[in-house]
């Protein structure tokens, strides 16, 4: 049976990334992305939007919805303190299994937590199951008609707190554009748009920033 893309991202990385360091896994697997086969990471531009946010709000506890391959998940684990948690949700049982030896070969693991499932059951389970107190940031990168209503379920769910930072991939390419209506336009949040480019791209893309005012 011929292997999936993913795999193929995956192989790449454990024969040409350096074992425990994030960075050359992060840098291996744009490497492939950008000569080999195309992939939905958020890539090396709006990663460094990304990394800027993670470093600015320094989270203790962060959500990620949608590992995938585990792009993101290493790129903001590398940047986490002593302590610090990041809690990453992916439904297809295939992708979870790459990223968590992604997660793994890159020497995270130990602050990270790959939670498989569909985010609409996980959301709910993060304060008792998960031991979840409030969010600082959340990584939003799934089905982007996900995006509201998952925001919508994180405040149901109490697990938002004054200044958490949602991050959200995507907001132009392909769009997101009923969540951006409804953060901007909703009086419990602060919105920046962040314009940047499509992963190994040169279409137009950008990321939204929205704090949550309590
Ligand atoms: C019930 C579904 C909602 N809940 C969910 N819970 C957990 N994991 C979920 C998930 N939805 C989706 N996922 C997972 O997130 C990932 C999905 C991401 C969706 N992302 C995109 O569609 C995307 C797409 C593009 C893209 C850009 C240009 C183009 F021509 C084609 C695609 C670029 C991106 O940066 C993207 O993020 C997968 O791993 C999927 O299994
Ligand atoms: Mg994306």
């Amino acid at each position: 049976m011929n292997q999936s893309k993913e795999q193929r991202i995956l192989n790449f990385v454990l024969q040409n990334a350096v074992r425990g360091d994030p960075r050359s896994v992060v840098d291996t697997i744009d490497k492939y992305c950008s000569q080999k086969e195309w992939a939905m990471n958020v890539g090396n531009e709006k990663g460094l939007i990304l990394d800027k946010t993670v470093e600015e709000v320094n989270p203790s506890v962060a959500l990620e919805l949608g590992s995938y391959c585990g792009y993101s998940a290493v790129r903001i684990a590398r940047l986490l303190k002593a302590g610090a948690r990041l809690l990453t949700v992916e439904f297809n049982p295939e992708f979870a299994a790459i990223a968590r030896q992604m997660i793994e070969f890159a020497g995270v693991q130990d602050k990270v937590k790959l939670l498989e499932g569909p985010s609409q059951e996980i959301i709910p389970q993060l304060k008792k199951k998960y031991e979840v107190d409030t969010l600082d940031f959340v990584f939003l990168d799934h089905w982007k008609d996900r995006y509201t209503p998952d925001t919508i379920l994180l405040q149901e769910c109490n697990l938002l707190r004054k200044g958490s930072v949602l991050l959200a991939d995507n907001v132009i390419f392909p769009g997101a554009p009923d969540f951006l209506t409804y953060v901007r336009e909703s009086p419990h949040f602060q919105c920046t748009n962040y314009p940047s480019h499509l992963e190994y791209m040169q279409v137009e893309d950008a990321m939204e920033k929205a704090v949550f005012l309590g």
